[in-house]
């Protein structure tokens, strides 16, 4: 796929808009996410292997805000679980009109990706192994993730994973400053200036709602999830797994 560089907020703003998955955004997006969140390349690669691991025959593997399909194109290569078949799911029509263009190139895969432009709210969940969330739920409104956390562990067969990757907010002051300023530190490595890092922000702020380590667990932990681990840490940026 061809890739342009992100520079969204390289020039001053008029104007700061929320933050949304637009054609604008989808056009640099793996630019974007590449030099904005620390390990994403060694989320997507680990999280196909351990989609390998718990994937069942004949079930569904979700990867429900599947922005451009990189958590399923990563599933579909190691997935070897006969019958598995995986649904994308993405409300940004955007996204799944760009991710299409991937997955038509891999129509004979024994593990075919379904793209559904939808809802996460709509979507039927169900004879599940594996749902993926890579960094998605911290976009869903804060009072309506309990009861998506239910459907997720209500449709997974016993057995089955939730993969979780979100960013932290931290509730000790400094701990959450240290965070901050180290991820800043990275997009800065990464080539964005201190007005792009500082704009996004401010278009994020009221779109990205991050939670504490502990609101995660003892979400997955009142849904049923019996066995929970953080697989990955870099700065505020963990990934989860929750086994039903
Ligand atoms: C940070 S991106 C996810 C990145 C992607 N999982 C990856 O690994 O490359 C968040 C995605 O979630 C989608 N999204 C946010 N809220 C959603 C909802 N309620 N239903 C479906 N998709 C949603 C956005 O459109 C966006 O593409
Ligand atoms: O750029 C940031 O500050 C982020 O928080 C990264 C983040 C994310 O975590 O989802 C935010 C929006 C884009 O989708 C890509 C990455």
């Amino acid at each position: 796929m061809v890739t342009k560089q992100d520079d969204i907020y390289a020039s001053p703003l008029d104007e700061m808009v929320d933050f949304r998955f637009d054609e604008k955004v989808v056009n640099v997006f793996p630019d974007m996410i590449q030099r904005s969140v620390p390990g994403y390349a060694t989320l997507i690669s680990n999280i196909g292997i351990l989609a390998s691991k718990y994937a069942v025959a004949d079930s569904y593997c979700y990867d429900l805000g599947c922005s451009l399909g990189a958590v399923s194109l990563s599933m579909q290569q190691r997935i070897n679980a006969s019958g598995c078949s995986i649904l994308a799911v993405d409300n940004s029509k955007a996204m799944i009109d760009k991710a299409k263009l991937v997955f038509t190139a891999n129509d004979d895969s024994p593990t075919p990706v379904d793209l559904i432009c939808a809802d996460i709210a709509d979507i039927e969940i169900h004879n599940a192994s594996v749902v993926v969330m890579n960094f998605t739920l911290q976009f869903i409104a804060t009072e309506l993730r309990q009861a998506l956390v239910q459907r997720i562990y209500d449709g997974l067969k016993p057995g089955g994973v939730l993969i979780l990757s979100e960013k932290l907010a931290f509730d000790d002051t400094q701990l959450n400053q240290f965070h901050i300023e180290s991820h800043h530190d990275f997009k800065r490595d990464n080539g964005y200036s201190d007005m792009e890092i500082s704009q996004k922000r401010s278009a994020l702020e009221k779109v990205l709602l991050p939670e504490s380590l502990d609101t995660h667990l003892h979400r997955l932990q009142s849904a049923g999830f019996t066995f929970t681990e953080k697989w990955f840490q870099c700065f505020n940026f963990v990934s989860l797994v929750a086994v039903k």
